[in-house]
């Protein structure tokens, strides 16, 4: 999938961006805070639903702004044109696929898929395991329809139960018992498909990080689902109940899964250094893109923010071969035009206190 047009409005300094973009190789350049990153971001939120910086979603409305929007033309691999919208007007987030209004933002983010490299990527192997859980479920939302409804369900039963928790003394059985019934149901489709995920995940990553980091040895990804290995979750949601109510919470089940990476030589993650921790994250953002590709039958549109300052030459060099001879349309930020991207076949934009230039 490709952007053929964005359309930008009041989101961080961006007032009014109208660009066409290249389906292949497209760089934005400028000087610190003329608002590149922004341009991807803008990217990202149709994908998404959020920033990749962190903070939320509000904090992108321009300063003094009462509306924001963020309108794409997106063309599919069979030829297709999706027109998405995401805009925030009178206080409300609304999202428009095609010319309608969109009931949830699921719709939306369905439609369209980015990934993003950036200098915050390394959280997703030292970060909190919430980051590897989003990358997880966001991935499967795009390949494994049936996983938004478990997923939703599980979160409305965990709140049910967590609401129960939370009132004080034992919570009734008869209250309880069809919430726990509900997450385990639900939690356990969800965590049957995110151990398929990551299985067919894993070779897509190994095959990257063998090339960026094989001085490492092999990649082994584990899957922590949550909860003990070989028990039921509604054994392990009924034995927990009264521990559960003294911590005013659900201790156990997906919403704590995580996965861990390492390497053959580097079994932990503190032997990894921060240029490691980066390489390791954007072989697993690559790697779901080439899986999405697998499963999907094209491209994510990748973004690689502030490549130059984020990795060695050898590196981005690295990066700029596994998307350069594929059908993947690439949106880049830089002070300037990154080294391995000199001689490149590409599109420059000149980015200056929030305007956008097509160089020629
Ligand atoms: N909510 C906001 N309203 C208005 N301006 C904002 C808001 N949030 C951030 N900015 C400003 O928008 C500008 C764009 O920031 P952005 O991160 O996109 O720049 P950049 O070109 O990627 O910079 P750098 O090279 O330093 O990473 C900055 O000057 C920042 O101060």
């Amino acid at each position: 999938m490709k952007f053929e047009t964005l359309r930008i409005a009041g989101l961080r300094c961006l007032e009014g961006v109208s660009l066409t973009l290249a389906p292949g190789i497209n760089v934005f350049t400028g000087a610190n805070g003329a608002g590149k990153t922004s341009v991807l971001e803008a990217a990202y939120l149709l994908s998404h639903g959020r920033s990749f910086r962190s903070g939320s979603r509000d904090v992108l409305l321009k300063r003094g702004a009462s509306a924001l929007s963020v309108f794409a033309e997106l063309r599919m691999q069979d030829g297709r044109l999706h027109r998405l919208g995401l805009g925030r007007e009178s206080g409300r987030w609304q999202a428009r696929v095609d010319g309608e209004t969109a009931a949830t933002l699921g719709a939306l983010v369905q439609s369209c898929a980015v990934v993003c490299f950036e200098p915050g990527s390394h959280a997703l192997i030292a970060g909190p395991s919430e980051e590897r859980r989003r990358f997880l479920d966001w991935g499967l939302f795009h390949v494994e329809h049936s996983f938004l409804l478990a997923w939703r369900r599980y979160q409305r039963a965990l709140k049910q139960r967590n609401a129960l928790l939370r009132a004080g003394g034992a919570p009734p059985d008869n209250l309880i018992a069809p919430w726990e019934a509900e997450l385990a149901q639900s939690g356990e489709i969800i965590d049957a498909q995110r151990k398929a995920y990551i299985t067919a995940l894993s070779p897509h990553i190994d095959a990257l990080a063998q090339t960026t980091l094989p001085e490492l040895g092999a990649l082994n990804l584990r899957y922590k689902r949550g909860w003990d290995e070989g028990m039921d979750l509604a054994e392990v949601l009924a034995e927990r109940r009264y521990r559960d109510a003294s911590r005013g919470h659900t201790t156990v089940g997906p919403h704590r899964a995580d996965f861990v990476v390492s390497f053959e030589h580097a079994p932990l993650r503190e032997h990894l250094s921060r240029g490691q921790e980066k390489l390791c994250a954007l072989a697993c953002l690559i790697g779901q893109a080439a899986h999405h590709a697998e499963a999907r039958g094209e491209w994510p549109v990748v973004c690689l923010d502030d490549l130059a300052s984020e990795l060695d030459r050898t590196h981005q060099e690295w990066v700029v071969a596994q998307l350069l001879d594929r059908d993947i349309q690439v949106l880049v930020t830089g002070t300037e035009v990154p080294h391995a991207l000199l001689s490149a076949p590409k599109t420059v934009f000149h980015v200056e206190q929030g305007n956008v230039a097509g160089l020629l």
